[in-house]
């Protein structure tokens, strides 16, 4: 049997039940074996902006996904120097799980609406099938990747952002139950967003 395989790419700064709900319902949807999730390194569209060291966002996805059986973490994106393109992520996975492995590449609505100004899009949709999946307050549509590839999923709506956490932090509000427990004690010990 051909291992199906997810990839969740994201900066996770920090990674919320979002993530984590998106994330399980096309495990499931799909059928899938397991759901690699995997940090970014240097996130270049989001480069205006502080983005959290890169091991506290791994740490943080590692001690999120450790309860379930088919969540994993990989480092590829982290430990390659530079900016971080999926296309590079992809061969690499592809280089990691063998010819045999069918990739499937999870997104937000938001991610899979900029998919065409990713590097190398055009070859993108050749590497693996990709998912795009709701989000509240943005618009769910195939954006049209050449060769297609695209399948669209509704998940349970939750709408968190890692920008409203971080600002929430930053204000002195509570994130309980927006990020899993450890997540709340991991930005406290680190201390976390505390300052803009
Ligand atoms: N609430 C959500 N529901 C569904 N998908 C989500 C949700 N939040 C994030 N995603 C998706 O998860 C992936 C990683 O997202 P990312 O780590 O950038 O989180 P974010 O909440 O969008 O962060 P930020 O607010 O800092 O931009 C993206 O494909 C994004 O679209
Ligand atoms: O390949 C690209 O050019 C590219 C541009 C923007 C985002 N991505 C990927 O999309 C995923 C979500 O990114 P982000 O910035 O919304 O956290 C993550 O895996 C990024 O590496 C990829």
């Amino acid at each position: 049997m051909r291992r199906r395989l997810g990839v969740m790419g994201g900066t996770f700064d920090p990674i919320h039940h979002g993530h984590l709900v998106a994330a399980s319902e096309v495990a499931h949807l799909f059928a899938l074996d397991e759901v690699i999730f995997v940090p970014t390194g240097q996130p270049w569209m989001k480069e205006g902006r502080k983005t959290s060291p890169a091991e506290d966002r791994y740490l943080m996805t590692v001690i999120a996904t450790a309860s379930n059986p088919r969540f994993s973490v990989s480092r590829v994106d982290i430990d390659r120097p530079g900016k971080t393109y999926t296309i590079d992520t992809l061969r690499e996975m592809r280089e990691i799980h063998g010819p045999d492995a069918e990739l499937f590449f999870i997104t937000g609505a938001d991610a899979l609406a900029e998919i065409l100004s990713w590097r190398d899009a055009d070859e993108l949709f050749n590497l693996a099938h990709f998912i795009g999946c709701t989000r509240p307050g943005h618009n769910l549509a195939d954006p049209g990747l050449p060769g297609g590839g695209v399948s669209l999923v509704e998940v349970p709506a939750l709408a968190i952002s890692s920008t409203e956490c971080r600002e929430r932090v930053l204000a002195g509000e509570p994130v309980w139950y927006l990020v899993p427990d450890g997540i709340v004690q991991y930005i406290n010990k680190r201390g976390l967003y505390r300052d803009d």
